[in-house]
């Protein structure tokens, strides 16, 4: 369970982030949307533990997230984001193994044989015949998938992912989400990612938070959030927004402008 509480986040004394408070349960698929700027990355950083808050609070299962230490966290959280990759000489299976540093001794064992784990990232991802590459010999996409099975191989509690189709197709978008969906339902990793694709939040989110200029504008199911007019509030763009016709669930039709 992640709490949100007043917390908010200034750059050269620019609020960007406003009284964000809001919770997410365990076993959840959380999506942040808004446009561009409005605070979403800022904001899962701060879940992540990565930028300081300037005040509020945000914890983990009842602990703060200050008070855990950066093995706990790294334990209990993983991010997706292309950035999080280390440098293009290493191998794919190299950087799988990685998102086991957290569990490892100082020797860089741990308890238990990590290699069916690895073994099942590498064959539900579809890397098996990427491993002995380098990441420099992978496209966008590639790499991007890469970088969730480093993810997946960690076991956090909470995944965290940052624009995760972001050089993907559409048949990859699909795939990645569908991964992340599936690994929830099984693990009951919490999900919270931050999406621009607002069909895919639809499809994919139990709920959604939507920011717009650093403040909170609502949090709820699909349906609640993503209505027309709200959209054009926010976005400055009015789509058509139908039921999906085989997941009912809202579907953002774009309009072009005049
Ligand atoms: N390290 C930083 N220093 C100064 N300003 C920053 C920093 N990081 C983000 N900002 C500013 O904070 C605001 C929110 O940025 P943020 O990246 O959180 O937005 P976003 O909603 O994720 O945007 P996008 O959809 O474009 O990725 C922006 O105005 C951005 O310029």
């Amino acid at each position: 369970m992640i709490e949100v509480a007043s917390v908010h986040k200034s750059y050269n004394g620019k609020q960007v982030v406003k009284d964000a408070r809001f919770s997410i349960a365990r076993g959840e698929f959380f999506g942040i949307i808004g446009p561009n700027g409005s605070g979403k990355s800022t904001l899962l950083k701060m879940i992540s533990g990565v930028v300081p808050a300037d005040g509020g609070e945000i914890s983990l299962n009842g602990k703060r997230m200050g008070s855990y230490s950066r093995k706990e966290l790294a334990r209990l959280l993983a991010v997706l984001e292309q950035e999080a990759l280390p440098p293009v000489g290493f191998r794919v299976r190299e950087v799988l193994e990685m998102g086991r540093f957290p569990y490892q001794n100082w020797l860089g064992e741990e308890p238990e044989d990590p290699t069916p784990l690895i073994e099942e990232v590498i064959e539900k991802l579809g890397l098996g015949e990427l491993t002995e590459r380098t990441l420099d010999q992978l496209s966008g996409g590639e790499k991007q998938r890469v970088a969730l099975g480093k993810a997946l191989v960690q076991k956090p509690r909470v995944l965290l992912l940052d624009e995760p189709t972001t050089f993907l197709d559409i048949g990859y978008q699909i795939q990645l989400m569908d991964i992340a969906r599936s690994w929830q339902k099984n693990t009951h990793v919490t999900v919270v990612a931050v999406l621009h694709d607002l069909n895919l939040a639809s499809l994919y989110c139990d709920r959604i938070l939507m920011l717009h200029k650093g403040n909170q504008i609502s949090v709820g199911n699909p349906q609640d959030i993503l209505q027309s007019a709200l959209i054009e509030q926010v976005y400055g763009t009015k789509p058509i927004v139908m039921e999906h016709p085989v997941h009912h669930r809202p579907q953002i039709i774009l309009q072009a402008g005049s």
